[in-house]
């Protein structure tokens, strides 16, 4: 295993000495009730066998009294092998549940925590980074996963103490009690090895985390790695916290010993000391030989911290993973709206849409209205806010105050479906989804028929390139190397092919040659579109095709007309870099 550093504070991470967060500590509940009647057999399973454990000195004992006697004692020896063997079955029953509990856990988190992901959109990797989620996805999930097995290990594990104790007290109250004397030092020690390897393991994690991070950034920019001759510099990047890994290692490990030598200090001296008094008592004809022999097995039963160290160090390595997944699960994720969307032509209308990024205002009370059936170009210097004017519109994102409305309602207040229905989107570096290109441009909420596939891919002039590839519409994803532009013909063809009352394109024909952009923005503005076409565009050649322009500046609309109309405004020609600003 492995564990730690003490290197940068992370922003995400809680105070690092919680055993567990509230929130963390539902997420644990929520798994155990998951797997429920796996954790409760593994429990029942365990129980029986910390039973037959106890069982197991009392029955030697009896068996060793009888032949120092004298007396037949075969029916006890045969229940001691039954007993052993009882617990060898056990034993085996309870490594398949343990197993079996821990894979249905780690899946039901890791669908979870999916969800939430896919749920919060691009703010998932803002606030926790790419890689970063993978691996709390991948490893972390398998980790937490654990823990409703490691719960049940720990409390069948902590009967056998509780157990030996009640059994010396049985054989005489005196023995137990020389144990409960020194069992205040074993709790304090156990709670402190607890704590000590919660935080040990959840910041080893966090630097995994980073780690993750920096490696998927350095395999997305690995072009411009390569262009700039920087791949030894970023191997570096990558690779710099291996040594808060290795410091964090040896913590643990320094955690691990010190309880260990802690323990062989104190639980020795005590089954001696447990032993010495059952010799005393024995001398004195108050309890048997077999007595004596159970009580120095009880003895060590109740002492059994080294049982209880392994498995708190595994409760610990999965409540730190639970942790981190509990702080995915933290993000407030938009709510789905309930309301149906009524059938309508597609208005939509920005309300007084603030939207802040990065602590700047980006859009500052904007207020537009596309009315429906047309189609209007967005456009504007870099970053004044288009995307985000885009990404608003279909729901990708919320403002931080205003309204968005299509057809009236509340984009906030619409079903995830019928939203997802009414809004078709298409994107600059478009991700390709499915097996096959056939899968990709059908890659929606509803799969649209073949037909209407390969219809949309004529309009968004991607049937040539498909029909080009080895094995047409159903050459692999995988298979199927695309230029930019080829990328983008079969996004709007995704696009195209999900119809919808409204359209969204940000800046997706950036990457066509101008005699593609020509035929694909004919189709998008010629007659028989009927839905409503909201463009991003950077051309001024798009932007006159369009019904109407708005013009963004400084976090608002600053003019909504015909390219023509605002053409003649210098101000307006400088967007686009043909004349100086006045
Ligand atoms: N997640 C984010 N965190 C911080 N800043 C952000 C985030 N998303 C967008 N921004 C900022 O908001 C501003 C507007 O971004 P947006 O992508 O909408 O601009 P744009 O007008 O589409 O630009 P371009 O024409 O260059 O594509 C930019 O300054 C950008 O840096």
């Amino acid at each position: 295993m492995t564990t730690v550093s003490d290197a940068a504070p992370d922003p995400v991470a809680p105070p690092a000495r919680d055993l567990l967060t509230p929130r963390a500590r539902a997420l644990e509940r929520a798994a155990l009730r998951h797997g429920g009647a796996h954790c409760a057999a593994l429990c029942l399973v365990s129980l029986a066998s910390t039973a037959a454990g106890l069982l197991l000195p009392a029955v030697l004992g009896r068996a060793l009294d009888l032949l120092l006697a004298g007396d037949p004692a075969t029916r006890w020896v045969a229940r001691a092998t039954a007993l052993v063997l009882l617990l060898g079955v056990l034993d085996a029953a309870a490594g398949v549940l343990s197993g079996t509990a821990d894979g249905r856990a780690a899946a039901w988190l890791r669908r979870l925590v999916t969800g939430q992901v896919l749920a919060l959109g691009p703010r998932a990797a803002d606030r926790f980074g790419a890689g970063d989620l993978a691996a709390r996805l991948v490893g972390n999930a398998a980790q937490a996963g654990t823990s409703p097995a490691a719960v049940a290990a720990l409390l069948a594990a902590t009967a056998g103490p509780v157990g030996g104790v009640v059994a010396l007290g049985i054989i005489d109250a005196r023995l137990a009690l020389v144990l409960l004397a020194g069992a205040p030092l074993l709790a304090l020690l156990l709670r402190a090895l607890a704590r000590d390897t919660t935080a040990c393991v959840g910041d080893y994690q966090r630097v995994q985390g980073r780690m993750a991070a920096d490696l998927a950034e350095a395999v997305g920019g690995h072009r411009t790695i390569a262009a700039a001759g920087t791949q030894d510099r970023e191997t570096a990047r990558v690779l710099r916290p291996l040594p808060e890994l290795s410091r964090a290692g040896h913590r643990m490990w320094h955690v691990q010993g010190r309880a260990a030598a802690r323990a062989v200090t104190v639980a020795p001296l005590l089954e001696l000391a447990v032993v010495a008094v059952a010799g005393y008592l024995l001398t004195r004809g108050e309890v048997s030989v077999g007595d004596l022999l159970a009580a120095s097995r009880y003895a060590v039963l109740a002492t059994g911290v080294g049982v209880l160290v392994g498995r708190l160090a595994a409760l610990a390595r999965a409540r730190a993973a639970t942790r981190r997944l509990a702080e995915v699960l933290a993000e407030p994720a938009p709510a789905p709206g309930t309301r149906p969307l009524p059938p309508g032509p597609g208005r939509l209308e920005l309300r007084g849409v603030t939207v802040r990024r990065g602590g700047r205002t980006v859009l500052d009370g904007l207020d537009l209205v596309v009315p429906g059936g047309t189609a209007l170009a967005v456009v504007g210097r870099s970053g004044t806010g288009k995307s985000l004017l885009a990404a608003l519109a279909g729901r990708l994102t919320d403002p931080d105050a205003g309204e968005v409305l299509l057809d009236g309602v509340p984009v906030a207040d619409v079903r995830h479906a019928d939203l997802r229905h009414a809004v078709a989107f298409a994107f600059a570096r478009p991700a390709l989804l499915g097996t096959t290109i056939e899968d990709a441009v059908s890659f929606g909420a509803a799969a649209p028929t073949q037909d209407r596939v390969r219809s949309a891919a004529r309009e968004a002039r991607a049937d040539t390139f498909v029909e080009r590839l080895p094995r047409g519409w159903d050459t692999l994803c995988a298979d199927a190397p695309r230029s930019g532009g080829e990328s983008q013909r079969l996004g709007l063809a995704r696009a195209f092919a999900h119809g919808g009352r409204l359209l969204i394109l940000d800046d997706a024909l950036s990457s066509l040659d101008t005699v593609t952009e020509h035929h694909v923005t004919r189709a998008l503005f010629g007659p028989g579109g009927g839905r409503t076409r909201l463009l991003i565009a950077h051309r001024a050649t798009t932007a006159a095709r369009a019904d109407s322009v708005a013009w963004l500046e400084g976090g608002r609309v600053r003019a909504v007309a015909p390219h023509e109309v605002l053409w003649r405004d210098p101000d307006y020609r400088a967007v686009f870099g043909e004349e100086t600003p006045r």
